[in-house]
């Protein structure tokens, strides 16, 4: 495998030419702040850090998903709409390609990626690029190239330039013999879906990258996250965002999973205000570098009773998928997050009913509401 030959090689050729006293055993994290890719070549240059004025600038990989335009739009209000740059691999839609800097990134391209990194002066990365549970159990080799080695490039690039990394984690970083009722973030962590196997080894090489070469490695664990004005990306949450878009269009819907399946959810202002919180916190701050975040948890039959208030002419029928069903019955039900609340004062805005009553505020389903009443 090459990256792993020019790891260990560069790895090997630090350990002799570092010149900081550090042992093999213990290696003190800020004596090496540089990628094992780079640091042959040209480590003084990179060992520079910029010095980024004011505002962070700021790359989006997989930015056209559920959540990278949202997240792109917070961050443009807060350190300007040129200083953030939106990727991905697919062609954007108008408003978005208007609203501010988009570029093409693959991120199984790393010379691509790390030119894109040095010529827009980048030094904040959201890693949002992935495919999500189920799409990634229909196509096993693809998650693995892109979760798996695309954040293998993703790291190596951020560690050789120094930039502040974000790499979002999720419930399904847990599995069967995980604690599921409630989920405390340090547990046995084994999943069983392609996705979730590549969560957890995103998390633990983010922070063996943070003891071992210095790199800010910032992750959250997301819930099930729903949102209004973007479309979920193949995953076993996406019901609790269908059923939304299903009451308003015809009136019925068809649930993948059983009335009862119980998983911890978050409305997407929650999540990407979680997000620019924990990137924005302070490092004394942080007493970890993985936090699970929380916000509600409930059952298809829970959020479609919430729903009816709204539209009472839903009717909700269930027709199991047995891949999901699976997938969430390995989940956790109740996610524990009162690390994230004690150490960066993580506080969630909404619960089921205020999500149900934002998402039909957004999605303009003011003449059925009417209708209902
Ligand atoms: N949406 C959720 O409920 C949720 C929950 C937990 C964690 N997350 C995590 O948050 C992140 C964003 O989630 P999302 O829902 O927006 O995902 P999504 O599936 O909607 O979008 C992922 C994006 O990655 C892009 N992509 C795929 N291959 C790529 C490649 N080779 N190079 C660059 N981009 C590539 C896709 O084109 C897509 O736009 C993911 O890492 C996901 O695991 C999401
Ligand atoms: C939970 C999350 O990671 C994603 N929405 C999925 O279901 O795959």
């Amino acid at each position: 495998m090459p990256i792993v030959k020019s790891v260990s090689r560069a790895v090997s050729q630090l350990l002799q030419s570092s010149g900081c006293g550090c042992g093999i055993s213990i290696v003190p994290v800020r004596c090496i702040g540089v990628s094992p890719r780079q640091v042959a070549s040209d480590a003084s240059f990179h060992s520079v850090s910029f010095s980024e004025s004011d505002h962070p600038r700021v790359l989006i990989t997989g930015g056209l998903g559920q959540l990278g335009v949202g997240l792109a739009k917070l961050l443009r209000k807060r350190f300007g709409k040129n200083n953030v740059i939106l990727s991905d691999i697919r062609k954007p839609a108008d408003n978005v390609f208007y609203s501010g800097p988009f570029i093409y990134a693959d991120i199984l391209d790393y010379k691509n990626l790390r030119e894109i990194v040095v010529n827009n002066r980048i030094t904040w990365l959201f890693h949002y690029s992935a495919l999500l549970s189920a799409v990634g159990e229909a196509n096993v080799p693809l998650a693995r190239a892109v979760n798996i080695t695309g954040l293998h490039n993703v790291l190596d690039i951020a560690a050789e330039h120094n930039l502040r990394l974000f790499v979002p984690s999720t419930i399904g970083a847990f599995g069967p013999t995980s604690p599921r009722d409630p989920t405390p973030d340090l547990c046995i962590q084994r999943p069983r879906t392609i996705y979730g196997v590549s969560k957890v080894h995103a998390e633990l090489m983010g922070e063996y990258y943070h003891y071992r070469y210095g790199l800010d490695f910032r992750c959250l664990r997301y819930p099930g996250i729903i949102s209004a004005d973007s479309q979920p990306g193949g995953g076993t949450t996406d019901y609790a965002v269908q059923i939304f878009h299903d009451a308003i269009k015809t009136g019925k819907f068809q649930c993948n999973l059983k009335p009862d399946t119980r998983l911890p959810m978050m409305y997407i202002d929650d999540c990407l205000k979680a997000t620019l919180e924990v990137m924005e916190a302070p490092a004394e701050a942080l007493s970890m570098r993985t936090y699970n975040i929380s916000a509600m948890s409930f059952t298809p039959e829970e959020l479609a009773q919430e729903v009816q208030k709204h539209v009472p002419e839903l009717e909700v029928t269930y027709n199991v998928d047995k891949v999901r069903q699976a997938i969430a019955d390995s989940w956790p039900m109740n996610f524990d997050d009162r690390n994230a609340r004690r150490d960066w004062g993580w506080k969630h805005d909404y619960d089921l009913p205020e999500l149900v009553t934002t998402m039909f505020s957004f999605l303009g389903s003011d003449s059925r509401i009417a209708q209902a009443n």
